[in-house]
């Protein structure tokens, strides 16, 4: 599936033609390959072409018949429109114009069960489906994002020649790669977008910390991130943090402060922790993010709240440098837990779908393009590659150095956090989740006795094999369950 707009025709249609779809297709357009581009308002087709026409080979179209003409068979279409069900109203209006073995690709933010569903619908009318999952935003769309496509593995082995050239590639290796069946791109893009979360909140926190506790400005700030991306943190949102903290606005003065502190989510975080709950695994920094997002979205609630909760007015101490290089060292560990428990979540969910993921992979691909990549990547492939079974990340000897060395800063950030009255819900969240992974034996012994007490659920002992109830309102005698 190379090149046969020769013919006349294109090799690749793009369906949605907003941010993500029209960078995409400047992109394959870009690198040599003819786009067949539609969208439903027409008015993006005629500005791409206007603006962009000159970059490639395009083949606009006004409507979807015309459109499906003008691709080579079999042909595949990458619809990028708005998740949720304009992606079921454009697969049934594909549907209807295409012929067997052609493929559609869904290339938006679906929740990964849907993919499963539409995987359905497409193979019950002979068509092939690909849910993939695309990264990187505006730029990264444009100039090679981070692609994870699952689903039909054969129908991804025919546009791989095409996706592969589009995504960006680090140390020669493409960002791009088969992750499994049905909704397993789409997943790991979702635990992708979670892990994001995590992390910016983790940067939003280290931030209220220098500014609350420091009396540190924003361009101060944008210099300390700017330091810490010389370091192990080097990443890509550590890098646009600094940006826009030292952007200013028309007025002079640093345009952060004029930005107001609601954050709104499209919910591929809230999929990710709603998926941790329903599988069971402990993704608490993922959870506590989402959570932290909700909260800053109760804004008159807060501005109430700071009236009738008062705290004493924090003393904002020196911007000593080892306290400030203890809040980096705080977020590279918390950062570390984060992502150990968002590829843990992967681990999980591959194992109870059947999808055979391959977890090093997902590192491999992320280095690049997409909105996590981070030198960080680099650490955690080379800790599949030394052990493919890996069971957390927190494991791997280098990632285990890494937490001992930060671990006393780490604790000392949070306590002063604690004291003066600053919400570090993911520092403290990841501590909590270390401490408590750490420990061969926890607390919940007693829970066990509480839940056997009240509910006579059973519990299973140390020092012999079984499950066991308490007559605890009878006779007070241990029976055998
Ligand atoms: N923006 C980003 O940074 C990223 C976005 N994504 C995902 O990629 C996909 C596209 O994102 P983005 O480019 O931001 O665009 P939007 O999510 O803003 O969606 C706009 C596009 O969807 C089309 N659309 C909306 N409703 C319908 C409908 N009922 N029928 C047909 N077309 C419809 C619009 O067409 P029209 O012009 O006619 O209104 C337009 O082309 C989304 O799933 C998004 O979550 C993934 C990674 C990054
Ligand atoms: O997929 C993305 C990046 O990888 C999108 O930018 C995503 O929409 C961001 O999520 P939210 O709007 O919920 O912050």
């Amino acid at each position: 599936m190379t090149n046969q707009s020769a013919a006349g025709l294109a090799d690749i249609g793009v369906l949605g033609l907003a941010v993500m779809g029209a960078n995409l297709a400047r992109n394959a357009a870009r690198k040599g390959f003819g786009v067949a581009v539609f969208n439903r308002n027409h008015e993006r087709t005629e500005k791409l072409i206007a603006e962009y026409g000159s970059e490639g080979r395009f083949f606009p179209s006004k409507n979807i018949e015309d459109f499906v003409a003008s691709l080579a068979k079999p042909r595949a279409v990458i619809i990028m429109v708005k998740a949720g069900k304009p992606v079921d109203d454009m697969i049934e209006d594909l549907i209807a114009q295409l012929e067997p073995d052609d493929i559609i690709i869904d290339g938006g933010n679906s929740l990964y069960t849907d993919t499963a569903r539409r995987f359905k619908r497409c193979e019950d009318a002979n068509i092939r489906f690909v849910g993939m999952g695309v990264s990187g935003g505006e730029e990264g769309a444009l100039e090679g994002p981070s692609m994870m496509p699952g689903g039909d593995r054969a129908a991804y082995e025919r546009i791989a020649p095409i996706v592969t050239k589009m995504a960006v590639s680090v140390d020669g290796t493409p960002c791009c790669t088969y992750i499994g069946p049905d909704g397993a791109g789409h997943y790991v893009k979702m635990v992708h977008n979670g892990i994001e979360y995590a992390d910016m909140q983790l940067i939003t926190e280290a931030y209220d910390l220098m500014k609350t506790l420091y009396g540190l400005d924003a361009k101060a700030m944008s210099d300390i991130f700017t330091d810490w991306k010389a370091g192990d943190l080097d990443s890509y949102l550590i890098e646009i943090t600094a940006a826009v903290l030292r952007k200013t606005d028309s007025t002079g003065k640093p345009l952060v402060d004029s930005i107001v502190d609601e954050a709104e989510q499209k919910g591929t975080g809230r999929w990710t922790a709603q998926n941790a709950l329903e599988l069971g695994v402990p993704v608490t920094a993922i959870t506590e993010a989402v959570f932290a997002r909700a909260l800053s979205g109760r804004r008159a609630m807060r501005g109430e709240a700071e009236k009738k909760l008062p705290h004493a007015a924090v003393a904002t101490r020196k911007p000593d440098r080892a306290e400030i290089d203890a809040i980096r060292d705080a977020l590279y560990a918390s950062k570390i837990v984060a992502y150990a428990q968002g590829f843990e979540q992967m681990a999980v969910a591959s194992n109870q779908y059947g999808w055979n993921l391959t977890l090093g992979d997902m590192a491999t691909i992320w280095r690049g393009g997409c909105i996590i990549r981070a030198r960080f990547l680099d650490r955690i492939k080379e800790a599949y590659d030394r052990d493919d079974k890996l069971s957390n990340l927190l494991l791997d000897d280098y990632f285990r150095d890494a937490v001992v060395k930060a671990e006393d800063a780490w604790r000392r950030v949070i306590v002063l956090a604690v004291q003066n009255g600053v919400a570090v819900p993911a520092f403290s969240s990841a501590l909590a989740y270390y401490d408590g992974l750490r420990r061969a034996r926890g607390p919940a012994n007693l829970l066990q006795g509480l839940r056997d007490y009240f509910g006579a659920h059973t519990y299973r002992r140390l020092d012999k094999e079984g499950s066991f109830h308490t007559r605890w309102s009878q006779d007070g005698t241990e029976v055998e369950a």
